[in-house]
């Protein structure tokens, strides 16, 4: 009797512990990960072994969003590495993505201060560099609202079209089965062309120093992405001064300011000189009266817009980052879409057939008509969950934070490789097949909401262009799709084309797209 009692009180122990754990188990999760895991006593945040002096900077290799990924799969989506003297994290994760750009969104909106880049682009009086706070703020409403506001970008449509018309009419020209074109210089050129004309109203070439301007860019650009010791061994900044770095700095710099502010103030006072005869500018206006950007700025500068100010030096950073950011981000894109569509002649075939089916025998593309080819937008948008042409964004941290039970000091720098978190197997069946269908009939966007699709970044500091780039690569690649068959010289098999990237700014192909282009 008394061992059927203690059977059946161990019974009822053990049922009783069973309910209580099924019962209080995710209540005790909930806590811990609600409560507990908030106030974290600072987990240590993974981290690789790393040498002495240089810390982690030997693992960036020479692709480095393809190494931190490498690194990722190891040390989890939220990784801590020390460059040099600077801690920097690497978000490889939507998850950890999304706490960093909309939980703790401005915790993380300065971006890492590099000196480098500091001087070249006026710090603190641009948009893309500057430290989240008042001036930044300033800059980044006069962009949005008044420099790619909805009814600017539309304005630019006649300047897309044109160019986009120009191009046509150059491959038209200079390709044949026994010519082929070097596609990715042609996009370049496009690239620039369309941004000189929106914010000068003039092309790059038909500008006195123009080229210079570009030049003077290019250079800059490159001599950032190269490194410069000085930024992540600060004790071993005379380096700079041996390897020639300090001085290619200091050259573009002094261009820059001979160039760019004697371009500007000219400008300036031509305006002031002709302020009589009104309208007359230096970039005389053809009779659509169009507004482009620097009249929008120097308009702001004299005082023609009420509620907004700006200085002068202002008026010369939102240029420049204007031009860097808007030139070379969408012709890489559409040297990726091109490459893809050349590599699978089923996915342009299916494009060709689209756009065929939507223009009904017209042989030009409008707004409209943009608006119906859903598989367009399909391919645009793989392209830019394959080929992110910024593969990295940075960010830094501004206060003393906790992120998902770790403790991130002020101070810390961030990457978020968009790149990884674009192949992510955990949100995207076969991510390493481009495959545009995954789009349709999706609502998954880039505009910062869906945090494993963020090519464009996201929160407070998402890129103000998004439209702007969107209208260029919709009627560019619609009208060389259209207009045009496509093929590899000596021909060579879609699939034989390479897709080995080049580092830099933007992540673009190491090798020219060169392509044979017959009129459709
Ligand atoms: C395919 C084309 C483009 C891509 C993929 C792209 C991507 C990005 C990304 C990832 C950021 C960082 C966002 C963040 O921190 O969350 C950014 C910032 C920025 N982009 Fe773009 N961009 C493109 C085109 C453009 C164009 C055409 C312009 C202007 C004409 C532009 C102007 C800017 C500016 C000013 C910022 C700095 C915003 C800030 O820090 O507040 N971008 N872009």
């Amino acid at each position: 009797m008394d061992e059927y009692y203690q059977f059946f009180v161990a019974l009822f122990t053990l049922l009783v512990l069973l309910y209580l754990y099924y019962k209080l188990f995710p209540m005790i999760k909930w806590l811990y990960s609600n409560t507990i895991n908030k106030i974290n006593i600072n987990l240590p945040i993974p981290s690789p072994p790393k040498l002495p002096i240089l810390g982690h900077l030997h693992y960036l290799g020479y692709l480095p969003h393809r190494s931190l990924w490498d690194l990722s799969k190891k040390h989890g989506p939220l990784m801590l590495l020390q460059l040099g003297s600077r801690p920097m994290l690497v978000v490889s994760s939507a998850e950890v993505a999304k706490e960093v750009l909309k939980i703790h969104d401005v915790s993380f909106a300065d971006r890492p201060e590099l000196d480098t880049v500091k001087r070249a682009f006026y710090h603190p009086k641009d948009v893309i560099i500057s430290p989240y706070g008042e001036q930044w703020r300033k800059s980044r409403s006069i962009i949005v609202h008044q420099l790619l506001n909805t009814k600017k970008v539309k304005s630019f449509n006649s300047i897309i079209e044109e160019e986009t018309t120009l191009l046509v009419e150059k491959l038209i020209s200079c390709s044949s089965p026994s010519s082929p074109v070097n596609l990715t210089n042609m996009f370049e050129s496009l690239g620039i062309d369309i941004i000189y004309r929106s914010t000068f109203g003039k092309k790059m070439g038909e500008i006195e120093h123009g080229k210079k301007v570009a030049d003077m860019i290019n250079e800059g650009v490159g001599l950032i992405v190269n490194f410069s010791i000085g930024e992540f061994i600060p004790w071993l900044a005379w380096i700079n001064k041996l390897n020639g770095f300090g001085a290619a700095m200091e050259r573009v710099l002094k261009t820059r300011n001979e160039i760019l502010d004697t371009f500007i103030q000219e400008y300036l006072d031509d305006m002031e000189a002709a302020s009589n005869s009104s309208r007359e500018l230096l970039f005389a206006k053809d009779d659509k009266n169009e507004e482009f950007l620097i009249d929008t700025l120097v308009g702001i500068y004299r005082g023609g817009t009420p509620g907004v100010s700006i200085d002068l030096e202002s008026v010369k950073a939102l240029i420049l980052n204007v031009l860097v950011a808007g030139a070379e981000t969408a012709s890489t894109t559409l040297e990726w879409a091109m490459t893809e569509l050349i590599r699978y002649p089923t996915i342009l075939k299916k494009l060709q057939d689209e756009i065929k089916q939507v223009l009904k025998g017209k042989r030009d593309i409008n707004e409209n008509d943009l608006e119906k080819m859903h598989y367009l937008k399909a391919v645009i948008k793989e392209t830019l969950r394959y080929h992110p042409p910024i593969a990295m964004n940075l960010r830094e941290c501004r206060e003393d934070v906790n992120v998902m039970g770790y403790n991130i000091v002020k101070k810390t720098g961030v990457i978020i490789n968009m790149w990884a978190i674009g192949r992510d197997s955990a949100y995207w069946d076969e991510p390493e097949v481009f495959l545009p269908e995954r789009f349709l009939n999706s609502s998954i966007d880039f505009k910062g909401f869906d945090f494993h699709y963020i090519p464009f970044g996201a929160g407070r500091r998402i890129c103000p262009g998004i439209s702007f780039a969107n209208e260029v690569i919709e009627l560019v690649l619609a009208n060389l799709v259209h207009k045009f068959n496509w093929a590899l010289p000596d021909g060579a098999k879609g699939e034989s084309l390479d897709v080995i990237e080049q580092p830099g700014i933007t992540n673009g192909r190491k090798n020219p797209l060169i392509v044979i282009a017959t009129k459709s």
